[in-house]
């Protein structure tokens, strides 16, 4: 589902954030991120969702070259791609319901068919109560789960999230965890970019270990 070969990326001459990545994450996997700040996590996670292009090499989503495709193609990728981000990006004067439904409309989808789904994910995710609030009346574990409902709603091929418990206790950690892990048994290849020991610890996944740029640990299911 997602193959980096040999990838760099400078942002600036002098800053080579990543150096020969080759990564493998098979359809259905679920891969936990991880190394110490700066190693490179958010921006392989970026390259992945093509915000970023590899200096060199090769990154293929899905069957397709994401490093040859023209600017008009990327829309169409990021369609089977949900993103988390780490700080939410959440529309402020948007409702919880208005910011889940937009991953819906830009596919076209029907208002009552929008509706209906984005009502049945928020119950998943415990909020149907505060379907008409908008995110600065929500707690942080809140506005994480309706980034995460908003990434979730279209049944995406690949979930990113770049760490997504980062200022949560550990009840909410634990309920964001096991969505990642429904979206994963629903089909969802899930890549989640993290620091917490304790979240990676917990869930028995593979685990990919980056220090400056290089992956030192985990590259490949076969290893
Ligand atoms: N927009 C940018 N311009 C220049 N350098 C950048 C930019 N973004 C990241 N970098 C540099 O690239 C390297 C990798 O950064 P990146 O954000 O990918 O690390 P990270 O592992 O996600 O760190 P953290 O855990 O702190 O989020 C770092 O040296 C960082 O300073």
């Amino acid at each position: 589902m997602i193959q980096l070969h040999n990838v760099f990326l400078s942002y600036q001459k002098e800053v080579t954030a990543l150096h020969g990545i080759n990564l493998h994450v098979p359809r259905g996997e679920f891969v936990f991120l991880t190394g110490p700040s700066g190693a490179g996590k958010s921006t392989l996670l970026r390259l992945l969702y093509a915000a970023l292009s590899p200096t060199r090499g090769q990154v293929v989503i899905d069957g397709q070259n994401v490093t040859r495709m023209t600017r008009s193609q990327i829309p169409y990728l990021r369609r089977s791609i949900g993103v988390v981000f780490q700080d939410f990006k959440l529309l402020p004067n948007r409702t919880v319901l208005e910011n889940v439904a937009i991953t819906l409309e830009v596919l076209g989808w029907s208002k009552q068919d929008i509706n209906k789904k984005v009502f049945h994910i928020l119950k998943q995710m415990g909020l149907e109560h505060k379907i008409n609030a908008t995110p600065l009346r929500l707690s942080g574990g809140e506005q994480q789960r309706v980034a995460l409902a908003r990434a979730l709603v279209n049944d995406p091929k690949i979930l990113l999230a770049d760490e997504p418990t980062g200022n949560l206790d550990e009840e909410n950690k634990d309920l964001i965890l096991n969505i990642f892990r429904d979206a994963n048994i629903r089909g969802t290849t899930v890549v989640v970019a993290t620091h917490d020991r304790r979240l990676i610890e917990h869930s028995h996944k593979r685990v990919v270990t980056l220090e400056k740029g290089k992956i030192v640990e985990g590259p490949d299911v076969t290893q």
